[in-house]
């Protein structure tokens, strides 16, 4: 069993600017997790800072038995899969380049292959669009080509960096139905996200992260609607009853 143990992390931009303050979160093997938080919180950064982007000031990230914060940690072997806000894909490849490039690490021709098909029965529109530049693809379609691609190293854990943001509500059903099939599959799943509604609704648990990267309250939907302060600051209950506020 591994579990993410991120605890008392500090991020700084430069020498001002404190994106984490003292953030500690856990995800067990085999949860759906969720950050979640207004524009600015330090969701990202702590995403960021798993994925091994951004380097922490102090505290300790661990993944099972490894160490994450040491140098030359790879989250690829660990395990780990990211897919970036901004998506990250290649704009002058094509569809499959992109998706085979996720398989970078491998060697195992045949199950990469094996791999590449499973990917295209997941997302079909990978396939109708295989050849075509990544460029040219909508915002929906490059989300289903990063998350592919990143399911390419067959992670255990997935960090999704606010996938549905800007997609079209029928885009926002399809990529949550994934991470639920996904997290049934036995991928764990840790998920930044500004749809709160449907993040606490498919997650275990989620943390609720309040500027400058503090959790300000954690738990299922019934431990967050126990939760005064988490439930003034999303402005509604996360079990949807009389407490509503302003949503
Ligand atoms: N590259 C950067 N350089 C300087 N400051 C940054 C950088 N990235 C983020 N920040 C700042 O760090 C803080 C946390 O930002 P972060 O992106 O982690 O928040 P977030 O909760 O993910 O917000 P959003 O939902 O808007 O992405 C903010 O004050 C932000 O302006």
């Amino acid at each position: 069993m591994s579990t993410l143990d991120v605890r008392d992390l500090f991020v700084r931009y430069g020498k001002s600017i404190v994106a984490v303050q003292g953030a500690s979160i856990e995800v067990r093997e085999g949860e759906i997790v969720s950050l979640l938080g207004q524009n600015g919180a330090g969701k990202s950064t702590i995403l960021k800072t798993i994925a091994g982007i951004v380097a922490p000031l102090s505290g300790s990230i661990a993944y099972g038995d490894v160490d994450l914060t040491a140098k030359g940690a790879s989250r690829i072997s660990a395990g780990i899969a990211y897919v970036p806000e901004d998506r990250g894909v290649f704009a002058s490849l094509s569809v499959g380049e992109n998706l085979r490039l996720g398989a970078v690490s491998r060697r195992d021709r045949q199950e990469i292959d094996a791999d590449v098909e499973a990917q295209l029965e997941r997302f079909p529109i990978l396939r109708k669009y295989w050849s075509r530049g990544a460029s040219l693809l909508s915002g929906g379609e490059q989300q289903q080509l990063a998350i592919a691609r990143a399911l390419m190293i067959r992670p255990r854990l997935l960090l999704l960096d606010e996938p549905t943001l800007g997609l079209a509500p029928i885009i926002v059903d399809l990529i949550f139905d994934v991470v639920q099939q996904l997290n049934a599959e036995g991928v764990t799943v840790l998920l930044v996200e500004q749809n709160a509604v449907r993040s606490i609704a498919i997650s275990d648990r989620s943390y609720v992260i309040q500027a400058p990267g503090r959790v300000l309250g954690s738990g299922d939907a019934r431990q967050l609607a126990a939760n005064d302060e988490v439930v003034e600051y999303l402005g509604f209950s996360p079990l949807g009853d009389a407490t509503e506020r302003g949503q």
